[in-house]
């Protein structure tokens, strides 16, 4: 079974390195060739998983779920996720996280353009961050069969909107969007907290104004866009992270 498995994706995978991101907008389509190696198409209608070490079970699935999960720097996506998680199983992808990554990630040709971005509070383009998200959710289903995505500080602007609806937005099912509201002194205030320890080159206050201005030209937009769609599900996020939890819950506790 395996190696049907495996013939099947090795030929899809040819399919989608060539077709996928061809031409892209900022014209580099070769340079994204690192990541798009390992990007699988996700599955349109099943897939088998194998899911036990003693014997490969069958898993019919729909589409994949996608929550997004956005909110201003500081606001507490990362701390909810990681509750989501273990509360209701789904998969924490952030999308801050996959680029810090690939930035630390030897011989990538993206490490500086993503820290120069990241420094500057600026959003890295679409290309990179959804080629990383693409990758992360097929190894996802594919090692473990969980297909409910939490997608975590994404899509933050226009070009990440529109690279995500002509890519992706097809092949998942988009469940809703969180929206953690919370004030720019407050996030401000926990970011300069976690910069202490989390060695980010971006929890310092001149990163974090950057941060900020980013987040309220670009990303209320997108926000306003869903809400608009009556996607979002907004939360103040101003609480402890366990009251700001119990609201969490009753939301995802509405989902079938
Ligand atoms: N409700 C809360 N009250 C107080 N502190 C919090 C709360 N939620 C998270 N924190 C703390 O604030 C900091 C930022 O939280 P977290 O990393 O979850 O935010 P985030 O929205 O994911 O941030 P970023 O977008 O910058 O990655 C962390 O140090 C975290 O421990
Ligand atoms: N869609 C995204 C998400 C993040 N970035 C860059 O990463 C920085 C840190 O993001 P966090 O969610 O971990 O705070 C962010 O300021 C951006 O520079 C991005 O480009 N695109």
């Amino acid at each position: 079974m395996t190696s049907v498995i495996a013939r099947t994706t090795t030929s899809v995978l040819h399919h989608h390195i060539k077709h996928c991101w061809s031409a892209t907008r900022i014209g580099v389509s070769k340079q994204f060739a690192n990541i798009r190696q390992t990007a699988l198409p996700l599955p349109s209608k099943s897939i088998r998983v194998s899911t036990c070490p003693f014997g490969t079970k069958y898993s019919v699935m729909g589409k994949p779920k996608v929550v997004f999960v956005l909110g201003p720097p500081g606001s507490g996506k990362g701390t909810q996720c990681e509750k989501i998680v273990k509360e209701f199983g789904y998969t924490h992808l952030s999308a801050g996280d996959l680029l810090r990554e690939e930035r630390n990630r030897e011989g990538s040709e993206f490490g500086a353009l993503i820290e120069d971005n990241i420094k500057n509070g600026r959003i890295v383009p679409v290309e990179i961050t959804c080629a990383l998200l693409e990758n992360a959710m097929n190894k996802t289903i594919q090692a473990t069969g969980n297909d409910r995505f939490l997608i975590d500080g994404f899509p933050r602007n226009e070009d990440n909107l529109q690279g995500w609806t002509s890519k992706m937005a097809d092949k998942v099912e988009q469940q809703f969007v969180l929206f953690f509201e919370c004030s720019e002194q407050q996030c401000t205030e926990r970011c300069l907290k976690r910069g202490e320890s989390s060695g980010r080159s971006d929890d310092n206050a001149e990163s974090l104004k950057k941060r900020f201005n980013t987040y309220i030209n670009d990303t209320v937009a997108i926000i306003k866009h869903y809400e608009e769609l009556q996607l979002v599900k907004k939360i103040d996020a101003s609480a402890s992270p366990d009251a700001v939890f119990e609201h969490v819950k009753t939301i995802f506790g509405e989902q079938k």
